[in-house]
């Protein structure tokens, strides 16, 4: 029973555009059109418990609307999802119990008192044991390195320190499932970084169950060996995060440096010269060209050193947002 079933899970919403004026605001009191944006349509999945699942997609795909359902706060238009055993949208209590959603763009902490206090609300609202709430905020608190930061009001804090309140708040009830939207948004290298390791050292010792969503992709890299990937409300793909470059493993990249200045319209019938400087030059070309391209660069240009790659992983997803593949 622990897992997520998702089957044909569909969202629309209605919406009204307005143009700017009072006129235009008068005219919509009495007649406005209605439009609807097919969000997220009918996607299916399953996550076994324990699973790390990466949830990406360009803007506007659909992630925070799919993560919104699984967490029962929007009712779908169709489908239906079974969230370890509950219908999500009945909000029932037992549900709520057992997961958290963290949302990189919106605080769930009062940001007038210390994060301590938002963290004793949510061990009242979730009726934790003393002992149990004691151990756990130790735990987290301390991984999070933030102890010495629990009594400071939230607005003073930094972005990186909020967001390790954030989540301190979010999994003092230990869930067993965690949705997390963004959650690195904003945040420098070094306390992304820490977020990711938290997640894992998370994932690892609570045996819990992950959906992550990011615009980083190393946050993927490093937290979920499997990853959906959504686009225009449709999965475009599900499986090994690293397996993505594969699908694309029909293209090289060149990387040449030459002794002298050398033109891109010369280096044009190579592929596609995608960087560029006078004396270096970045060539993409399908596989098959890789040897006579290779042979007519040493030979006909004055190269003085070249290196052969695969496509970029941040190339290939962008690809992939392009284009339809089938899953696997
Ligand atoms: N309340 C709403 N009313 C109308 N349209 C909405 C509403 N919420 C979201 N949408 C639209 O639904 C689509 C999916 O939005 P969603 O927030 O799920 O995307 P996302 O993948 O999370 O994007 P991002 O990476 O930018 O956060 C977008 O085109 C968005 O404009």
């Amino acid at each position: 029973m622990e897992r997520i079933r998702v089957s044909g899970l569909h969202k629309s919403y209605d919406y009204y555009t307005k143009e700017a004026g009072l006129r235009h605001s008068l005219k919509n009191l009495f007649s406005r059109k209605t439009l609807t944006k097919e969000a997220v349509k009918s996607i299916s999945f399953e996550i076994a418990s324990g699973e790390c699942v990466g949830f990406i997609g360009p803007n506007g795909a659909g992630k925070t609307t799919t993560l919104k359902m699984l967490s029962g706060i929007l009712h779908p238009t169709g489908g239906e999802a079974s969230v370890f055993g509950h219908t999500p949208w009945e909000r029932k209590n037992e549900f709520k119990r057992i997961f958290s959603l963290v949302m990189g763009q919106k605080n769930q902490l009062w940001v007038d008192l210390p994060a301590i206090e938002s963290i004793y609300l949510n061990k009242c609202i979730y009726q934790i044991p003393d002992d149990a709430y004691e151990r756990m905020l130790a735990e987290l608190s301390e991984m999070l390195d933030v102890k010495h930061l629990l009594q400071v009001q939230v607005r003073r804090l930094s972005l990186g320190e909020r967001m390790k309140m954030e989540l301190i708040a979010a999994l003092i009830h230990s869930p067993k499932l965690l949705f997390l939207d963004e959650p690195t948004i904003g945040l420098d290298l070094i306390s992304q970084k820490k977020i990711r390791e938290f997640l894992t050292y998370y994932n690892e010792q609570f045996k819990a169950t992950l959906i992550l969503t990011s615009h980083y992709m190393k946050d993927i890299e490093d937290v979920c060996k499997r990853t959906i990937v959504i686009n225009e409300g449709r999965i475009l793909y599900d499986g090994d995060f690293k397996k993505i470059n594969e699908l694309f493993n029909e293209v090289k990249v060149l990387n040449v440096q030459f002794s002298e200045p050398v033109p891109e319209e010369s280096l044009r019938p190579l592929g596609c010269v995608t960087k560029r400087d006078s004396y270096h030059a970045v060539i993409e070309l399908p596989k098959e060209h890789l040897k006579p391209v290779s042979r007519m660069l040493l030979d006909r240009f004055p190269v003085v050193d070249f290196t052969v790659a695969d496509l970029p992983l941040e190339e290939s997803i962008a690809k992939l947002y392009g284009k339809e593949v089938a899953t696997g």
